[in-house]
């Protein structure tokens, strides 16, 4: 698969970020992906979560190029491979309680009202989260308990992949360790896939099985030193 962005402000040139990337995720399986700033790990990431298209090439899932799925099917696609990001205090809305937000989470999902509350609770066991927090706003939570939100929301669309962009980087080490944790568990609880994009590579280890690098526009397979 390639991606190409056109660049320049006058005359506009096609810049290379992927140059026949080829990357296969098994169902359970946790990929650790590396690269320097800049290699086009997140392009990689939007792309597989169909949010952005290849410049050439496919995305293939249960053998189906997901750009020549019907729109159902894409839809469906997007909602088994959740992403996570960096920064997920900003997917969610200032302006509303947290208890509001996990609310419409349950709502898109096709919850009816009874069964809000129940759907509430789910998630906050999922991300292992006092309900307390639940009456505060975005801006009234720690970072860790954001991004514990940020799982919890995605994990309750029961994703068959998630794609993790740099999900603990902005957080303090004590509370990487404990959301690190977190994933751990959800992933031998829920068999998921994962992609996890970090440039730490001892964190990058610690959850991956299998670790890749993307330099270069290339993807090439990183053995831990000494095998
Ligand atoms: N929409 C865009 N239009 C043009 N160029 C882009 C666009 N998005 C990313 N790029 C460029 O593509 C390259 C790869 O960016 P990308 O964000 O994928 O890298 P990254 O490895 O995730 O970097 P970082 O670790 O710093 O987040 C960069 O040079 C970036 O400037």
């Amino acid at each position: 698969m390639e991606k190409s962005y056109l660049r320049g402000h006058f005359r506009k040139v096609p810049f290379d970020v992927l140059k026949g990337v080829s990357l296969e995720i098994q169902e359970g399986e946790t990929v650790g992906l590396m690269g320097d700033s800049g290699s086009g790990k997140s392009t990689l990431a939007r792309i597989l979560a169909g949010l952005d298209r290849p410049t050439s090439g496919r995305i293939l899932y249960e053998g189906s190029d997901i750009h020549r799925m019907k729109r159902s099917e894409f839809r469906s696609y997007r909602r088994s491979v959740q992403m996570v990001f960096q920064d997920p205090a900003s997917a969610l809305n200032p302006m509303k309680t947290i208890s509001r937000s996990l609310e419409d989470v349950a709502r898109l999902a096709g919850v009816g009202s009874d069964g809000i509350e129940e759907a509430i609770r789910e998630m906050l066991a999922v991300g292992g989260l006092d309900p307390e927090v639940l009456r505060r706003y975005p801006d009234q939570i720690s970072g860790g308990q954001i991004q514990r939100i940020a799982l919890a929301r995605v994990l309750f669309h029961r994703p068959s992949y998630l794609i993790l962009d740099e999900p603990t980087s902005a957080l303090d080490v004590s509370v990487q360790a404990q959301i690190l944790q977190l994933l751990r568990t959800i992933q031998k609880e829920t068999g998921m896939g994962c992609l996890f994009i970090s440039h730490d590579e001892a964190v990058v280890r610690f959850i991956s099985d299998r670790v890749v690098r993307l330099a270069d526009g290339e993807i090439s397979s990183d053995e831990p030193p000494g095998i």
